[in-house]
């Protein structure tokens, strides 16, 4: 049960051999942590391990490109796959299990039949961008909590309406599962680290970091009195100024339910955007409180 301090993860690519692998950790009586991720690790995913490292004894990590939450004319054939690098970063994080499967093995039959539904709050934002994303990566997520029987599982801020709609599903479904979730890792000028930044071209890069300038922004607004409304006015006007960035959207939810708020809201709420430059979504999210003008 015990792994080596630097010792390299044992990868296993089938669901079989990774329920023995941890059937036999749980039997020497270890606490289980799964990190589900799609690979191309970068700093903010070494953070989830880290993480996940405090709270279990056992970490596994998934890396699977799950066809399943990318639609018709999205980045799934593109999408980085860095296996050798990945396993190699975590091994210096001390990663116990790396279950890194086919499409195969994951869905043995293509598409299945049964797939979980993420309900209202999964068809606003993401959701209404990308149809169907959320139903796939609920359905994903559910299938490696079943294989995995994890007792902790670890989700990244920088997603905020998938980790809400995790904790949901693990809430409606009643799974015997733990939900932690850890702060968005940065760059030092604040861009949110993201597999997808490597896409982003020299002055991509640079003009990327009008998301987090715009939650700035929205943020001071909230401090300032101007409420929902002038927060997300005050979040429009720094894209207003990058037009060759394509908004999605900007708006100012209620954290527990991820509804937009109303215009008389008060205190904090969550402000979330996500935006294109050239063929690179990026998205990002900011606390903030709505203090009421006096
Ligand atoms: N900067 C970050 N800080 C903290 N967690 C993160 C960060 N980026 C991603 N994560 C988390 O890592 C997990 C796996 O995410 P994923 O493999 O899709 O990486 P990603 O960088 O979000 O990639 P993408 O570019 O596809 O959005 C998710 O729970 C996600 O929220
Ligand atoms: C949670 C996840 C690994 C499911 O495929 C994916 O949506 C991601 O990487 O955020
Ligand atoms: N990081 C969220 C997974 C996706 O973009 O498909």
């Amino acid at each position: 049960m015990s792994h080596e301090s630097g010792a390299r993860p044992l990868v296993v690519q089938t669901k079989a051999q990774l329920r023995e692998h941890l059937d036999r950790s749980r039997a020497a009586g270890a606490r289980v942590a799964l990190v589900p991720t799609m690979g191309a690790l970068h700093d903010g995913h070494l953070a989830l391990v880290d993480r996940a490292r405090e709270l279990a004894d056992v970490v596994v990590v998934s890396i699977f490109v799950n066809p399943l939450q990318f639609g018709a004319g999205e980045d799934l054939d593109q999408y980085p796959r860095t296996l050798d690098a990945d396993v190699a970063a975590l091994t210096v994080h001390d990663v116990d299990v790396v279950f890194a499967p086919s499409a195969a093995e994951m869905y043995p039959d293509g598409t299945p039949s049964t797939t979980v539904h993420a309900g209202p709050a999964g068809a606003s934002f993401e959701g209404a961008v990308r149809p169907g994303h959320f139903d796939g990566m609920l359905t994903v997520v559910a299938k490696l909590f079943g294989i995995s029987e994890a007792d902790v599982a670890c989700f990244g801020r920088k997603d905020a309406q998938q980790a809400f709609l995790v904790r949901r599903m693990v809430a409606d479904l009643d799974l015997p599962i733990e939900i932690e979730v850890v702060p968005t890792v940065r760059d030092q000028d604040g861009l949110a680290r993201s597999s997808r930044n490597r896409y982003l071209s020299e002055s991509e890069r640079a003009e990327a970091l009008v998301l987090h300038d715009a939650l700035d922004a929205a943020a001071r607004a909230g401090l300032a009195g101007a409420g929902a409304a002038g927060a997300v006015a005050a979040g429009a006007a720094v894209f207003a100024e990058h037009p060759g960035v394509v908004l999605d959207y900007f708006a100012i939810v209620d954290p527990a339910t991820f509804e937009p708020v109303g215009a008389d809201a008060a205190g904090d709420v969550l402000a979330i955007t996500a935006a294109r430059l050239g063929t690179t979504r990026l998205l990002d999210n900011a606390p903030l409180t709505l203090v009421p003008a006096s």
